[in-house]
């Protein structure tokens, strides 16, 4: 089976004409993994895919306002022993555009040693819940896994949003201490950020800890370069923009200046996040989780200092340092959004319109495949289309293979595989009981 391994992974490594060295070492070491005989089940691909050509600008949304809470100076002692213990569970958001690292993130923080208890809300692009799965695999650090599939949460599935808060809160208070929610690759920020402070269901119970972005330090500066049809989010430039924390990952694929650059202009767009540079998401947990707060009256403040409801600057951020001011920004402000649809919302509205030109397209089929095909057709897809396939996963079901072969592609980066053994799923298993049972009846009858 070694010669076969090497065989696929040079065909591969053939096709791929755009990938990087780092690259070439995996698919290698990946493809050694075969072995074994036998798997059935079905093969879940999703890709997200850009399918048009670009107009101009990038545009934002997301204002703010909350009622000021400046008290005399003489008042300050009675008012803060009066003021509660804010005893709401705390959540943070996972954002970052597509393949940056969210889930990887996520896995980590579910593994590591803190001694938190986690809910998780999963917020899946496609129909299919592939990362559900992967999260699921390595998760026994989570007290509850919810996915919210086929939608964002920024704008379709924002009212499951609430919905499933409330109902964590309701089912399972006081079995959790923190609620980490990972957002789609494509999601706006702005109104999941709302969320937290518009919706009463919400806001009692829940507050949010922080907005944690993450970076794909190879693929960003594309997503952020992307020009939209006016009133078309760039998520990507919003993603950095409500960060408390952002992580710039996958170092090791690109080269120390081209961080140096990335960083920069990741604070041209939002100067007071803190930043970490790493890779796979390997953080210090202390950086992620119990931020402190995500603080809404600092975003009425800084807005209005500035005396604009449009700075990328104005939100607020529990910071204990600045970063230099260089307001050089390389995107447009505009307000003329497409109006689309209204969120339901106290204290201000929030109109936003994702890029029509960005769709995913899931395939779920019975049977194994051949991974040697699989491989010719995956690569030759990428030569021709890696600039407009933003993120390609799945879980194939390989002849010869036991295990779920996981694949994972980013652009022109692509890897995979084996993962844990296929596990029968209920339908399955149901199917599997009757055969047993008929199995038995037609033993016992034949005595
Ligand atoms: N080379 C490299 N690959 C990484 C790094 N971090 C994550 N990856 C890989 O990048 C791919 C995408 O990672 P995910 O964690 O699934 O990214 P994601 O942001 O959750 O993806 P979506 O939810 O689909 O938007 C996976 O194959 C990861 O193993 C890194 O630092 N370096």
């Amino acid at each position: 089976m070694a010669s076969l391994s090497i065989d696929i992974a040079t065909t591969f490594m053939g096709l791929a004409k755009l990938q990087t060295p780092p690259f070439t070492g995996f698919c290698t070491s990946v493809f050694q993994n075969l072995w074994k005989t036998r798997s059935t089940s079905s093969s879940r691909i999703s890709f997200a895919v850009n399918s048009y050509a670009k107009p101009n600008r990038f545009s934002r949304g997301f204002t703010a306002s909350a009622t000021s809470t400046s008290t005399p100076q003489s008042e300050d002692s009675v008012i803060l022993t009066n003021i509660p213990q804010d005893t709401r569970i705390p959540a943070t958001i996972i954002t970052g555009f597509l393949g940056s690292g969210k889930t990887t993130l996520l896995n980590h923080i579910l593994t590591a040693d803190h001694g938190k208890r986690i809910a998780v809300i999963e917020n899946e692009y496609g129909e299919v819940d592939i990362d559900g799965s992967l999260v699921a695999a390595k998760a026994e650090g989570a007290e509850e896994i919810m996915m919210l599939n086929n939608g964002c949460l920024c704008c379709t599935v924002r009212g499951d949003l609430v919905r499933m808060i409330a109902e964590l809160v309701s089912r399972k208070k006081g079995k959790f201490d923190h609620i980490v929610i990972e957002t789609t690759g494509l999601a706006n920020p702005a109104p999941i950020i709302q969320t937290f402070y518009a919706e009463d269901q919400v806001f009692n119970d829940v507050k949010l800890d922080g907005v944690v972005t993450l970076v794909d330090s190879k693929h960003v500066g594309f997503h952020l370069d992307e020009t939209k049809p006016k009133g078309v989010v760039n998520e990507a430039v919003e993603q950095i923009a409500y960060a408390d924390r952002i992580i710039i990952n996958k170092t090791d694929l690109v080269g120390e200046s081209e961080v140096s650059s990335l960083i920069q202009r990741i604070k041209n767009i939002n100067s007071m996040a803190h930043l970490k540079r790493t890779q796979f998401g390997k953080v210090d947990l202390d950086y992620v989780l119990g931020i402190g707060g995500f603080d809404l009256e600092r975003i009425e403040s800084s807005v209005g200092a500035e005396g604009s409801k449009e700075d990328h600057h104005g939100h607020g951020h529990d910071h204990d340092h600045h970063h230099d001011h260089e307001h050089d920004h390389d995107h447009h402000h505009d307000h003329e959004h497409d109006h689309k649809h209204e969120h339901h919302d106290h204290h201000h509205s929030h109109d936003h319109t994702h890029d029509p030109g960005v769709s995913s397209v899931s395939i779920v089929c019975e049977g194994t495949l051949d991974l040697e095909k699989a491989n010719m057709w995956l690569g030759t897809l990428l030569i021709e289309r890696s600039d407009d396939i933003y993120r390609m996963k799945g879980l194939l079901s390989v002849q010869g293979m036991d295990e779920r072969f996981v694949f994972q592609g980013v652009h022109d980066i692509f890897q995979g595989s084996p993962d844990r053994p296929w596990r029968l799923n209920r339908e399955e298993i149901l199917v599997e009981a009757e055969f047993l049972q008929s199995l038995i009846a037609r033993y016992m009858e034949n005595g």
